[in-house]
């Protein structure tokens, strides 16, 4: 089995280190033919505009597109949440778009902008989330799934063969969300 972490921009390295401790090979992708032959691919942190736009210089953005589209699992944490959005309520782009839910970017504002929380995501109690100038979910589809809700403000979904998540479990030690996500890989 084989996740693909992608590496142009953010939090990439935490992402690979969280899936090596559960014995999981990861790769970095850094451009289009790292895309081949993968089970399943992470979506980090970081600056979704920044790797937005390198996802559409690199000739990227189509193909994940229709790999998500036709199934691979994928595990996007905040910028990557935004990526994979229909909708994102104050921004102008529309990156992937796989995901039927509405996203505001730096949700929370600036005094608020970092903080972190423990809660309750999905069947996972006591679960660290640890935000960073997060987005939050201000609209879902119906057939989407909510995972986590922090202050009444979606935080976390699942929808088919995609996770979302705000906030970043790959800064706190806990591997429950990963393990999910590895269980839903090939
Ligand atoms: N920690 C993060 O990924 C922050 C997301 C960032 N504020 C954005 O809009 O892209």
């Amino acid at each position: 089995m084989m996740v693909g972490v992608l590496a142009l921009q953010g939090a990439f390295r935490e992402h690979i280190e969280a899936l090596n401790t559960l014995g999981a090979e990861a790769k970095e992708i850094r451009k289009l033919s790292d895309l081949a032959n993968l089970d399943g691919i992470i979506l980090p942190g970081g600056e979704s505009t920044v790797q937005g736009k390198l996802l559409r210089e690199l000739d990227m953005l189509n193909p994940l597109r229709d790999m998500i589209l036709s199934g691979l699992p994928v595990l996007a944490t905040c910028a990557g949440l935004i990526l994979l959005s229909k909708t994102i309520e104050n921004d102008k782009n529309r990156y992937l778009a796989t995901l039927p839910v509405t996203v505001k970017r730096n949700a929370y504002g600036r005094q608020l902008g970092s903080f972190i929380t423990n809660g309750k995501v999905g069947d996972f109690n006591n679960f660290e989330m640890v935000f960073i100038r997060a987005p939050y979910i201000t609209e879902v589809d119906n057939s989407v799934d909510v995972l986590s809700k922090y202050d009444d403000k979606i935080t976390g979904v699942r929808y088919k063969n995609q996770i979302a998540l705000s906030f970043h479990p790959e800064l706190s030690k806990d591997t429950r969300l990963h393990e999910l996500f590895l269980s839903i890989t090939k």
